[in-house]
């Protein structure tokens, strides 16, 4: 998929990894609505890209994931603005284990509304282009996390769903391509935030840096690539791309049907 013409959505994209994704897909030619509930941060990332590349290839909407109806808003000024959605990238996140709800709501649930409301802009079965969803799980949705039990259940949930929604969209025949980025730690605020983010489990916070200090961490932009290539690869579908530490390979699961 060339990305000139394309219009993409990305959800948490004034920070860290959202921010980078913004960055590649504008500047492979996509027009890209900025999501996110930091106003601050998303108009200051706006106002560098607008410099860079021209204000009329962004727009942002604030928009908070854990409310239906600003994400109905949110789907709807972009089709309006650029004229559909061809790329969605369900990129919102926290961790918290202190607030493990609405971790829970903004992560797994977050990205359920998401997809589940963009649909009928992307939908060819009701008049939309098709297209391409990357959701970012994490290399916490593969496997145990203990230090963050509920975070790892929210992306282990984004991992089945969009491997679910992948093999629905075919049988259904929507022509939308489900993905997903499973990152492992990425220099970001919600990795500096964690020793403040572990709630009862802040006593294993030795044994999460020491974690952190084995894996070694990325940069969000190597994470960025991961997505453009997930985007740009009409082959992906349903198809989950673990990066860590600069190594990145393709997800294998086990075939339990
Ligand atoms: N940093 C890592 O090590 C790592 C690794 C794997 C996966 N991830 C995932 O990557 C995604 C981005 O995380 P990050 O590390 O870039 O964090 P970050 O804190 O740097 O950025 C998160 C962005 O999401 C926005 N956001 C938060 N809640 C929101 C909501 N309710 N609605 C809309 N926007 C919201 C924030 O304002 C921020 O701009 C998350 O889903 C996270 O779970 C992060
Ligand atoms: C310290 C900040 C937290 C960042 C959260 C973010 O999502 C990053 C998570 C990074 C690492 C998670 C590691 C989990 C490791 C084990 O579950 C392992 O079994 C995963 C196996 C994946 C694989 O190598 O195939």
């Amino acid at each position: 998929m060339a990305l000139n013409g394309k219009t993409a959505v990305v959800t948490g994209a004034a920070l860290g990894i959202g921010r980078a994704i913004t960055e590649i897909l504008v500047k492979n030619g996509a027009k890209v609505a900025l999501l996110d509930v930091n106003e601050a941060e998303a108009k200051t990332l706006k106002k560098a890209l607008d410099k860079q590349y021209g204000q009329e290839n962004t727009l942002f909407v604030k928009c908070d994931v854990e409310s239906e109806e600003q994400i109905k808003a949110a789907l709807q000024t972009t089709a309006d603005t650029f004229g559909g959605i061809d790329i969605v990238c369900n990129n919102a996140g926290i961790l918290n284990e202190g607030e493990w709800e609405k971790t829970v709501s903004i992560n797994l649930l977050g990205v359920i509304r998401v997809t589940y409301l963009v649909l009928k802009h992307m939908n060819k079965l009701s008049g939309g282009r098709g297209g391409v969803v990357v959701n970012t799980a994490s290399m916490a949705g593969l496997g145990p996390f203990l230090t963050c039990p509920a975070y790892s259940a929210t992306k282990h949930g984004v991992v089945g769903f969009t491997r679910s929604m992948a093999l629905a969209s075919i049988v259904s025949d929507y022509g939308i391509r489900f993905n997903a980025v499973c990152p492992g730690f990425v220099q970001t605020d919600l990795m500096d935030n964690i020793p403040n983010n572990l709630g009862q489990f802040s006593h294993l916070a030795d044994i999460e840096k020491e974690m952190v200090e084995k894996m070694g961490t990325i940069h969000p932009s190597v994470v960025a690539e991961c997505v453009l290539e997930l985007v740009t690869d009409e082959r992906k579908n349903g198809d989950h791309l673990l990066v860590k530490s600069n190594q990145k390979s393709y997800v294998t699961f086990p075939e339990v049907l």
